[in-house]
C-alpha cells in the first residue's frame, strides 16, 4: 500500500544542513496500523509529511496505492499533489485543526463538500462517522464547546470522511491528558480496523505502540528498527483490532 525507498529530506545546506530523513525504505501493507516512534527531532513529522504529500523529498521514491507521489522523473505540481492528497489521505494532527466557527458535523463534512458529495449522502456519512467516534449526540456543538478528546474524535471522523486509503496521524494524542489520549488511541485502533484503512501514526505513547500492528523506530532521520523486520511485529497484529467501538 505504502512503498518508500531511499527517501531523503535535508533542511538547510553546508554546515547547517539537517538530515531530517536519510535513506529511509520500508513498505506498509494494506490495512496495517504502523506506529512511527523516535525521540523529538528524529524525523517523524518530516517522514509523515513526505509520505502524505505535504512536503517533497530531495531523493527517493514514494508510492501509495500504486500511485507514484515522488521519484526519479516524477515532480508533481502543487495542484496534482493536492488532488492526490485529497483522494488518498486523511490527516489527523496534534492540534486537531478544526474550524472553530463550524459545528462538529460541518467540520466532518468538509472533505465531502470539497468533493461535491450530494447532500443526502454527505449527511448520512457524517452521521455514521460521528456515531462511530461516539459523538452522535454532539453534532451541533462547535469545537470550542467540546473537550480536547472530543475535538480529536471529530478530527478523526473528518479524516475518514472521504474514505481515504491511508490515515496519517502525527502525535494525535500529544495534546491530551493520558487517560483521554488512551481512549482516543483505542478508538483510532478500532476505526482503522472498521474502515479498513492503512495507518501511519507518529507517537511517543507506549500504548499506541502496543496497539499498533508494527512499530518503526527512527533516529537522526534514519530507520533504526522495524518490528516486522525483526519478526516480532506480527505478534502485535490485530491487538485491539476487535476493540469495541464506543456506543
Ligand atoms: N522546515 C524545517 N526547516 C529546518 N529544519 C527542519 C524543518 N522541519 C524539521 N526540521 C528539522 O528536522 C529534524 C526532524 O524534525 P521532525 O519535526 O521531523 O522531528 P520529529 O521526530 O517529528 O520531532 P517531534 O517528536 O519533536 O515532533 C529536526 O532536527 C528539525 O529541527
Amino acid at each position: 500500500m505504502i512503498e518508500v525507498e531511499g527517501l531523503r529530506r535535508t533542511f538547510g545546506a553546508g554546515e547547517n544542513a539537517v538530515h531530517a530523513v536519510e535513506d529511509v525504505s520500508f513498505t506498509v501493507p494494506e490495512g496495517q496500523l504502523c506506529a512511527v516512534v523516535g525521540r523529538s527531532g528524529s524525523g517523524k513529522t518530516t517522514l509523515l509529511n513526505l509520505i502524505g504529500g505535504l512536503d517533497k523529498p530531495d531523493a527517493g521514491r514514494i508510492a501509495v496505492n500504486g500511485k507514484q507521489l515522488a521519484g526519479p522523473g516524477r515532480n508533481l505540481g502543487e495542484k496534482e499533489l493536492a488532488a492526490l492528497r485529497r483522494d488518498l489521505f486523511g490527516f489527523v494532527f496534534q492540534s486537531f485543526a478544526l474550524i472553530p466557527i463550524l459545528s462538529a458535523a460541518e467540520n466532518v463534512g468538509i472533505p465531502l463538500r470539497l468533493r461535491r458529495t450530494p447532500v443526502a449522502e454527505r449527511e448520512e456519512r457524517v452521521e455514521l462517522l460521528l456515531n462511530m467516534v461516539g459523538l452522535g449526540g454532539h453534532t451541533k456543538q462547535r469545537p470550542g464547546e467540546m473537550s480536547g478528546g472530543q475535538q480529536q474524535r471529530v478530527a478523526l471522523a473528518r479524516a475518514l470522511a472521504n474514505s481515504p486509503r491511508v490515515l496519517i496521524a502525527d502525535e494525535p494524542t500529544g495534546q491530551l491528558d493520558s487517560e483521554t489520549g488512551r481512549a482516543v488511541m483505542r478508538l483510532l485502533r478500532a476505526v482503522v480496523a472498521a474502515e479498513n484503512v492503512t495507518a501511519l501514526v507518529a507517537t511517543h505513547d507506549p500504548l499506541m505502540m502496543e496497539l499498533a500492528d508494527r512499530v518503526i523506530t527512527v533516529g537522526d532521520g534514519r530507520l533504526l528498527a522495524d518490528s516486522d523486520a525483526e519478526g516480532a511485529g506480527v505478534g502485535g497484529a490485530g491487538v485491539g483490532a476487535s476493540a469495541e467501538l464506543p456506543a
